[in-house]
C-alpha cells in the first residue's frame, strides 16, 4: 500500500502551499535488459518538488525525457528507481490495482488528442472518472464545471459534434470533476489553433487559481509555457534549469541555449 509520511503535507486536494508532487531521484532506462548498446536513460536521477496550487510547464528538446517524466510522475509508468509522492503519499510502491485506484483518486489527465469516448455525451464523458472510481456522480456539479468551461449548452452533444478546442475543454472539465491533487497535461494545445489554445491555457490557469488544483504541463510551445507560474527545463533526462514568471521570449531564448551550461543543484 501507499506510505504516508509523518510530514504534514497540504490540506487536502484543494489546499494551497503544501507539497502536491515530489520526485526523489527518479530514474528510468529503456531497453536495459537488451544489452547496454540499446539502453536509453530517459530520466536520470530527477528530484523535484511542486507546491500545491501551482502551474508548472515542462520543456526540453525532443527526447529529453518530458513524456517519461510525466508518465512516471502520474503513475502511468513505474520508474526503475526513486520515489514519487502525491500529497505526501508514496505512489511508487504497491500493486497495479492499488496504483490505478490511487491515480483515479488523486490524478487528472489532459492529453493532446483529448481521449474522449466517442459514444458518450459531453456530460457522460465528464462524469466518467467518477463512475470508474465508484464515486457518487453529482450531475449538477458536472454541469456547473461544464458551464465554467463554456459548454453548458453542449451537455448532450457527442465529441464528433464539437471542435478541437471544445473537446479539449471537455477533457479539462473531466480532469476537474474528481477534484484531483495534480492535473497532468501532455501537449494540451498541440492540436489546437491559437485562439482555442489560449482558451485552454486560461482554463488551466483557472484550474489553479479558482479550483486550487496543481497543474503540470508538458509543452513544446514557449507561448503556452508563459501561462505557467514556472518552467522546468529538461535536457538528457536531467533537470537543466527553472524559470519563474516566464515570458515566451525568455523561454525560447533559454531553450535555444539549453545544454550550453548545466547548472548544478537544480
Ligand atoms: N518505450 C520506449 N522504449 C525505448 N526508448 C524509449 C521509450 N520511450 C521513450 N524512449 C526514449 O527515451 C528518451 C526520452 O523520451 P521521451 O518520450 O520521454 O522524450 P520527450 O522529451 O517527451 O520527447 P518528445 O518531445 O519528442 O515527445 C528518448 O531517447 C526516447 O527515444
Amino acid at each position: 500500500m501507499f506510505r504516508r509520511t509523518g510530514r504534514a503535507v497540504g490540506s487536502g486536494p484543494a489546499g494551497h502551499g503544501g507539497e502536491a508532487l515530489r520526485l526523489v531521484k527518479v530514474s528510468k532506462t529503456y531497453g536495459a535488459g537488451e544489452g547496454a548498446e540499446n539502453a536509453v536513460t530517459a530520466l536520470d536521477d530527477v528530484t523535484l518538488s511542486l507546491r500545491s496550487g501551482t502551474f508548472t510547464a515542462v520543456m526540453g528538446p525532443s527526447g529529453s525525457g518530458k513524456s517519461t517524466l510525466l508518465q512516471c510522475a502520474a503513475g502511468l509508468d513505474r520508474p526503475d528507481s526513486g520515489i514519487v509522492m502525491v500529497d505526501g503519499e508514496e505512489m511508487t510502491g504497491g500493486t497495479e490495482a492499488a496504483l490505478t485506484k490511487f491515480r483515479r483518486r488523486r490524478i487528472g489527465f489532459v492529453f493532446q488528442q483529448y481521449n474522449l469516448l466517442p459514444t458518450l455525451t459531453v456530460a457522460q464523458n465528464t462524469t466518467l472518472p467518477l463512475r470508474l472510481a465508484g464515486r457518487r456522480v453529482n450531475r449538477a456539479r458536472a454541469q456547473e464545471i461544464l458551464t465554467q468551461v463554456g459548454l453548458g449548452d453542449r451537455l448532450g452533444h457527442r465529441p464528433e459534434q464539437l471542435s478541437g478546442g471544445q473537446r479539449q475543454r471537455v477533457a479539462i472539465a473531466r480532469a476537474l470533476v474528481t477534484e484531483p491533487s495534480v492535473i497532468f497535461a501532455d501537449e494540451p494545445t498541440g492540436a489546437l489553433d491559437t485562439r482555442s489554445a489560449r482558451d485552454v491555457l486560461r482554463l488551466l490557469q483557472e484550474a489553479v487559481r479558482l479550483h486550487g488544483r496543481t497543474v503540470v504541463m508538458v509543452t513544446h510551445d514557449p507561448v503556452a509555457a508563459s501561462y505557467a507560474d514556472s518552467v522546468l527545463f529538461l535536457a538528457d533526462g536531467r533537470l537543466a534549469g527553472e524559470m519563474t514568471t516566464p515570458t515566451a521570449d525568455a523561454v525560447a531564448e533559454r531553450l535555444a541555449h539549453l545544454g550550453d551550461t548545466t547548472p548544478a543543484g537544480v
